[in-house]
């Protein structure tokens, strides 16, 4: 049975978590002839180079590395692969982003360009580059009149090293930036941050293992480079004869020393490769997925409780900016999401609805993440977006808007401390370091987690690094306030303790939550939405759409069943089914006119289960309502098993489904008395 099916939240399973750890081998072995052929593939790359060291005039090594020609070579050859590197970063950075981060209409082909040096052959690629700076180039005739010549001087060594490596470093970072996704981004984002903050203080740090990385192959293929170096550089001793092509031509004159000079090359490429896997081995991560191990900490327990409070209203919240009204009503064609939602200054809605039902979309249009293609939203007086009639769009950025959104998962920028975490919000809008980290610990404190300050986010449980995440949204002081699933990916002994913390911090703050769970909506919101299809079908106080559902989705979240019908004359309903019920009026249904539509509800405990019914009339003659069906699906509970058969399901003991010997397929009936079940209008 699928979440939609249930209306209740699904599993979701802890990122990492699974039957066989990571990290760990699959106990399943390798075929033997696998391992052969893997010993003769690394037989194959280490034979040419052992047979090198082994032809190496070791006597002779040390005079013939160190003879002039070869040092003024090999000292050329890192000088112009660091500068090429260096440029290498300098413009490969910025191209990996535009091609991970900016969709564009020729986006395929430009990095198909881009990676072109990646298979051309060296020589090629020279002359592509005699092509545009030699002095009959393109560019270089140019600069000939300028009196400055590219070709065949340092600086074409430099030029054609970055050529040939720069597809390594666009290559590598654009592949981490995939990977690495835009929610960490998108966070920084509603926190505040510009593009600039988001790009330094949360995109590179990120990927720095990859810039690291794919800068540490563009200088090994630098340190390489042959062809086009000699094609557009050509070989002048102390000024373009770099390493490779000073092997070459002693490979003529006295093959020792080629050798020992390979030699060289071979070491420094060992040493890089070992660097890289060493760093590319560590990437970043956030926090843990189980506890520390040993005795638990003061912040391993939930934080002290809220103040005794009867209700949210009643609760602490801490000074804040005045609450906000926020106003939303937008469509997205895409999504077939259209929606409409406002949410009073200071009060909490939760957004209920079934899988794909629009409410991520919708958080994501009031933080500014998705466009909307018609439709408007205000935050107070302030216009967060608006599309005219025209189709034109006027939107404030995410950083713009001051709205914050804490997802399902922590998401706290991993190179941070829990301290700096926080502090990123304040810092982000301008508060001076200091004054962000008091604020931080401040937050730190009320959320319970002092004394995590200095921890790196992988050092925290999930629920700390919630606990944090929740410190992190509120320090920015936002004046909405968006929780998609706050609680979702928690384990269950958590929970409660965040969910007190949470209906103390959002006490008096315009906030929307999105959940599957009703009693997140009970103890946290003041009113629900229900969203089903992209659309809000429901909206009033959490007791009332929880006690007269309207949908069937709605039902299954207040535990209820829901059976639809028409009112006849007489106070009886006909269902859809064709079943008659009776019901007790619920307040405001007493006016009701026969014809009306109207939802009848009944708890599943109060109905009964009898074997397939033979006798009819049963309704009429015993007083009670009944309803034949073919049971679909049996559901294991806490309490004993529900049935479901069509729209109706009852709570029943395990031995009753053993005595009924109930399955799924059977025919049996249902009954309960008129006193348990309510009708309203729908
Ligand atoms: N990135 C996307 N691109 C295109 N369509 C999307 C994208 N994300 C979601 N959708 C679609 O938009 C609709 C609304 O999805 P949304 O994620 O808002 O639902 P949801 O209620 O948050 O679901 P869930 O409870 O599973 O998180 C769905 O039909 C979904 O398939």
């Amino acid at each position: 049975m699928t979440d939609r099916d249930t209306g209740r939240a699904g599993h979701r399973r802890a990122p990492g978590a699974g039957t066989i750890a990571a990290g760990t081998t699959a106990p399943i072995g390798v075929p033997g002839w696998v391992i052969a052929a893997a010993v003769v593939g690394t037989a194959f790359v280490l034979l040419p180079l052992a047979s090198m060291a082994w032809r190496v005039n070791w006597a002779e090594f040390i005079r013939l590395v160190t003879a002039p020609a070869s040092l003024d070579a090999l000292w050329l050859s890192l000088r112009t692969s660091l500068v090429a590197t260096a440029l290498c970063v300098a413009l490969g950075v910025p191209m990996a982003i535009v091609l991970a981060r900016i969709e564009f209409a020729a986006k395929r082909i430009a990095r198909a360009l881009v990676l072109v040096p990646l298979v051309l052959p060296p020589v090629v690629g020279g002359i592509a580059l005699l092509s545009a700076f030699g002095r009959q180039g393109l560019l270089g005739r140019n600069l000939e009149l300028l009196g400055v010549s590219v070709a065949f001087s340092t600086t074409a060594v430099v030029i054609a090293q970055t050529f040939v490596a720069l597809p390594f470093l666009v290559l590598s970072l654009e592949g981490a930036l995939r990977t690495a996704g835009t929610r960490y981004e998108a966070v920084a984002a509603t926190l505040g941050a510009g593009p600039t903050t988001v790009l330094r203080r949360v995109t590179v740090p990120l990927v720095l293992p990859a810039v690291v990385s794919g800068a540490v192959l563009s200088f090994a293929r630098a340190l390489g480079e042959f062809g086009a170096t000699l094609t557009f550089a050509g070989s002048l001793q102390g000024t373009t004869r770099t390493l490779p092509l000073e092997i070459y031509l002693q490979r003529e004159t006295d093959p020792d020393a080629a050798v020992a000079l390979s030699l060289v090359l071979v070491v420094v490429a060992i040493i890089i490769v070992a660097f890289t896997h060493g760093v590319g081995a560590r990437p970043l991560r956030g926090h843990r997925d189980q506890p520390r191990r040993g005795r638990p900490s003061m912040a391993d327990r939930p934080p002290s409780p809220a103040p005794a409070a009867g209700t949210k209203r009643e609760t602490r919240s801490g000074a804040h900016r005045p609450p906000k009204r926020f106003e939303l009503r937008a469509s997205v064609r895409e999504r077939d999401v259209d929606v409409e939602l406002e949410v009073a200054a200071g009060e909490t809605v939760a957004l209920l609805g079934p899988n794909g039902a629009g409410k991520s979309t919708l958080l994501a249009l009031a933080a500014g993440l998705i466009a909307a293609d018609s439709g408007q939203a205000r935050l107070g007086d302030r216009v967060l977006f608006e599309v005219d009639a025209g189709g034109r769009r006027r939107a404030r950025r995410p950083h713009e808007r001051g709205v914050a959104l804490l997802a399902q998962e922590a998401l706290l920028f991993p190179n941070l401390t829990a301290r700096d975490n926080v502090a990123f919000g304040p810092r982000s809008r301008g508060t001076t370091r200091r004054e962000a980290r008091r604020v931080a610990d401040e937050w730190l404190g009320r959320v319970g987690a002092a004394e995590l300050a200095d921890r790196k986010p992988a050092e925290l449980s999930g629920g700390q690094a919630q606990r944090i995440a929740v410190a992190r949204a509120l320090a920015g002081d936002p004046e909405l306030l968006l929780l998609d699933e706050p609680m979702a990916a928690l384990d269950a002994s958590v929970v409660p303790a965040l969910r007190r913390l949470l209906r103390d911090a959002l006490a008096g703050r315009t906030t929307i939550i999105v959940t599957h769970d009703a009693l997140d909506a009970v103890t946290l919101a003041d009113r629900v939405a229900l969203i089903e299809d992209g659309r809000v079908v429901d909206s009033g106080r959490t007791r009332d759409v929880l006690e007269r559902p309207t949908t069937p989705f709605a039902a299954r979240l207040a535990g209820l069943n829901l059976l639809v019908g028409t009112l006849e004359a007489g106070g009886a309903v006909r269902t859809d089914t064709g079943d008659l019920l009776r019901a007790a009026p619920s307040a405001g249904a007493e006016g009701s006119a026969p014809g009306s539509r109207v939802g009848v509800a009944v708890r599943p405990s109060r109905v009964a289960v009898w074997s397939d019914p033979p006798a009819s009339a049963f309704a009429s003659t015993s007083g009670e309502n009944a309803i034949s069906g073919i049971v679909n699906d049996l559901e294991p509970r806490d309490d004993g098993i529900r049935i479901h058969a069509g729209a109706i399901a009852a709570d029943v003991s395990p031995s009753v489904v053993a005595d009924l010997d109930l399955e799924p397929g059977t025919w049996a009936r249902f009954t309960f008395a008129e006193a348990d079940a309510t009708y309203f209008p729908l």
